[in-house]
């Protein structure tokens, strides 16, 4: 591909993306909390819902959340945050999953286990004759189940207390598609949405949130035989580098081409499901 065609690409994912030029964190949260403000007065619900994982996106969408109902309730509407635990068994980085919560303040704090529906539904899978080729794909599958089940855990409470279920995909992953589709991927308000990892970053800084959790290693944390994997090893591309790209900095051939086709790949998971 020519220099000017890889450079129109590179621009052309950004801005399907919805990443901007320009970036200011205090701007990008006051029009990010009024986004959800606005979606939960406007549609006449009554409460936002959101799985706290102890990772950096969670953190800033669960305060964004929090800030967005506090401004709706001075507004005169009813409204709560509903922050959810939702740890496969026990999750070995439950201390940061609890300093989220500290600094997130939320109205409402419960927990769904989501281990016995998770492995109840890969043994009936079993049960049926499914065959995995190996262990570890097994594995990655139940992943996905893992990421499923927590999406049925907030919907239950967003049809419980008629709320909306927030995401937190944001730019970096939208351009990877590294989400589990139906899964994390399943959302009704992706505040996050158009912010690279180090834009997520910085609004985390801004927001005043533990210096730990700002810093934190990305992870999905889904396959139970490769706990705590950095996402960026699972990618093999590192954030800087999708950032840089979405930013419209320069990056090496190697990484450009690594996006471009994961991009490529991943295209069916940020549409709906198509028909005929
Ligand atoms: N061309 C196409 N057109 C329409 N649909 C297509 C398709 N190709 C696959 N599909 C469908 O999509 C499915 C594959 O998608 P999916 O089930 O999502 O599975 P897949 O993309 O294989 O796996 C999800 C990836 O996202 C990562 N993840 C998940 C959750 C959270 C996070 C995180 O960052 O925290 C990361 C996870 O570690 C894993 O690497 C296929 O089984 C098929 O049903
Ligand atoms: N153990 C968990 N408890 C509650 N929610 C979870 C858990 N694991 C994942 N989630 C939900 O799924 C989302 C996607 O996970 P993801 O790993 O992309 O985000 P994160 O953990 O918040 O941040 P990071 O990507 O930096 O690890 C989380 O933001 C959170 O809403
Ligand atoms: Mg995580």
């Amino acid at each position: 591909m020519s220099e000017p065609a890889s450079i129109a690409l590179q621009q052309e994912i950004a801005r399907q993306l919805g990443v901007d030029q320009v970036f200011n964190a205090e701007q990008e949260i006051e029009r990010r909390v009024a986004f959800l403000t606005e979606r939960l007065t406007s549609t006449g619900l009554r409460c936002l819902v959101l799985g706290i994982s102890g990772g950096v996106d969670s953190t800033v969408a669960g305060r964004l959340c929090q800030l967005a109902v506090e401004r709706a309730r001075a507004a005169g509407h009813e409204a709560r945050f509903h922050a959810m635990r939702l740890p496969y068994g026990v999750q070995s980085d439950e201390h940061d999953a609890r300093l989220a919560l500290s600094f997130i303040r939320p109205d409402h704090v419960l927990t769904v286990d989501i281990k016995p529906a998770s492995d109840s539904a890969l043994e009936a899978t079993l049960a049926a004759g499914v065959g995995f080729r190996d262990v570890r794909h097994q594995d990655f599958v139940h992943g996905n189940i893992k990421a499923r089940q927590r999406m049925i855990a907030q919907y239950a409470v967003a049809g419980a207390y008629d709320g909306l279920v927030v995401g937190t995909d944001q730019a970096a992953e939208a351009a990877t598609g590294f989400f589990t589709k139906f899964g994390d991927g399943a959302a009704d308000l992706v505040p996050l949405a158009g912010l690279t990892k180090r834009r997520v970053r910085a609004l985390a800084e801004a927001l005043g949130a533990p210096g730990g959790l700002v810093r934190k290693i990305p992870t999905a944390d889904l396959e139970s035989l490769d706990a705590g994997k950095a996402d960026e090893d699972a990618l093999g591309i590192t954030y800087d580098a999708i950032d840089d790209f979405l930013e419209g900095k320069a990056v090496d051939k190697r990484d450009f081409d690594t996006l471009v086709h994961r991009y490529r790949l991943t295209e069916h998971k940020r549409r709906l499901p198509s028909g005929p």
